[in-house]
């Protein structure tokens, strides 16, 4: 049997008076609206063409001068006059003079008259006099032997570059040839303000001559991970330690985001050491993300410092959302120049929940990208969902197949379960009303990646 779940994404009502009432949970819409209110896409710079893959372009570009500039050939071959292979065939060729090589690049290519040929490789100019071009498989290639299927290397055969050639076919006037200004003309726009450049428009600001253009830059978000039982990859576990995963998370989604990561290592559990730290990294940040320390433990030194912060420090507000997994969260803005600071929970998929959800959206914003988000596909669900908490909005590990718009659950619900989080590809969003879900159930479900 198949039932349909309410969308998670629909309309949330607006936040009441309880805002500021500390045990209300926040549900995730109110979150990310509060996170994209105070998110300003960062200042336009002007950025060398490969350092601005991936951004938007703030400017309108203009052609500055015809592309190509010039009349070029688009085969090796001869250039000819029409007037002199009219009528040509194998048997009958037309009979040229070659005058000499055009190669691209060459900048003053020789002037073909009547009776002349001159041999011309693809993207050379063609030379005045010439009106076509007669690809190299049509001519005897000037070593009288039928016809040829490539020109003779000029390091081989230099003496090709002159002698006579035999046309096989006739040609009508700029066939082969490449006009000035085909691609693109004087003054008319190449890109405009808002596109965001993939590669084919880095070709394009390159082939007409821009070195630099002006986007919105890639934020430079600094990513730390806190808690004492942290040691980094690649060192022995001591009794009671674990790995730092969430700062390789996390700079992953940062990067994946398009911005530039910078992952500190893990902090101590230490206020002084996590104040120290920000106070150091926030000069090279746009956006600080945190994992970890955002709870109710007695060691939540996250939460513990910066919701302490006053004045020029910024502010930091921590707060209950209605999810599972993810509903402790931390967000606000520090320093001097209100720097987003995102404060995760620790549980490793809160942590990458939590930066889908919340982060990516808001660095998606610094750069001006939109949509902000990733758009839910609906899907039928091929497992059941057996309990989910009442009130908050679920979102379990699966794997979605676009073919035939199913998703079935990976894992369970736990937190902790990054092995079944590297094998899913997508999130499945359970409505806060629902508690349970049958198989078969349409819902909403986040692609990844
Ligand atoms: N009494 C309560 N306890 C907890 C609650 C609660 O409401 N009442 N909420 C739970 C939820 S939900 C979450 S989520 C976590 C959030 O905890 P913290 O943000 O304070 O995170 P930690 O305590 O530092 O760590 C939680 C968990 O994650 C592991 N962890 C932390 N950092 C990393 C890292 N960089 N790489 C890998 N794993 C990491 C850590 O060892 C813990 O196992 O609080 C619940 N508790
Ligand atoms: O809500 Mo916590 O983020 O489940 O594990």
């Amino acid at each position: 049997m198949s039932s349909t779940a309410d969308t998670a994404t629909g309309s949330v009502p607006a936040p009441t008076d309880g805002r500021d009432d500390p045990g209300r949970l926040w549900t995730v819409d109110e979150h990310l609206a509060d996170i994209l209110a105070k998110v300003r896409p960062l200042e336009p710079i002007e950025l060398q063409l490969p350092e601005a893959q991936g951004c938007v372009l703030v400017e309108d570009v203009t052609v500055p001068a015809a592309l190509p500039p010039f009349d070029n050939s688009s085969m090796d071959g001869y250039a000819v006059r029409t007037a002199d292979v009219e009528g040509a065939t194998e048997e009958f060729p037309a009979v040229l003079t070659v005058i000499g090589d055009v190669a691209a690049g060459s900048g003053t290519p020789p002037a073909v008259g009547p009776g002349e040929a001159a041999r011309i490789m693809t993207g050379a100019p063609l030379p005045p006099g010439a009106e076509a071009v007669v690809p190299v498989e049509w001519t005897d290639g000037g070593a009288g032997a039928g016809p040829a299927a490539a020109m003779a290397a000029h390091s081989a055969v230099p003496e090709r570059s002159g002698g006579e050639v035999r046309i096989h076919r006739p040609v009508a006037a700029r066939a082969h040839v490449r006009a000035r200004g085909s691609d693109a003309c004087t003054g008319e726009l190449a890109l405009a303000a808002g596109t965001v450049l993939g590669p084919a428009q880095i070709g394009l600001l390159a082939a007409i001559g821009r070195a630099t253009v002006l986007v919105r830059p890639r934020p430079r978000v600094v990513v730390m991970s806190t808690g004492s039982e942290l040691v980094q990859p690649g060192e022995e576990l001591a009794p009671g330690r674990i790995h730092d995963s969430n700062s390789f998370v996390l700079s992953a989604c940062a990067r994946d985001a398009g911005a530039i990561a910078y992952r500190v290592g893990a902090v101590d559990d230490d206020a002084a050491t996590l104040r120290a730290t920000l106070e150091d990294q926030l000069i090279r940040a746009d956006a600080v993300v945190t994992s970890g320390g955002v709870s109710v433990g007695a060691y939540d030194v996250v939460k513990e410092t910066l919701s302490g912060l006053a004045g020029e420090e910024g502010s930091v507000a921590f707060r209950g959302l209605a999810m599972q997994p993810g509903k402790p969260q931390g967000f606000g803005r520090i320093g001097p120049d209100r720097v987003p600071l995102f404060a995760l929970p620790g549980n490793p998929v809160s942590c990458y929940v939590s930066f889908e959800l919340f982060v990516r959206p808001a660095l998606r914003a610094l750069m001006g990208l939109e949509p902000v988000d990733r758009t839910p596909v609906r899907a039928v669900c091929a497992d059941a969902v057996t309990s989910s908490p009442e009130g908050r909005r679920q979102f379990l590990r699966a794997r979605y197949e676009a073919g035939d718009g199913t998703v079935s659950l990976v894992g369970g619900a736990g937190s902790h379960l990054v092995k079944a989080l590297a094998q899913a590809n997508a999130l499945v969003v359970v409505p806060e009303a629902a508690t349970a879900l049958e198989a078969g159930t349409e819902v909403d479900v986040i692609p990844l990646g």
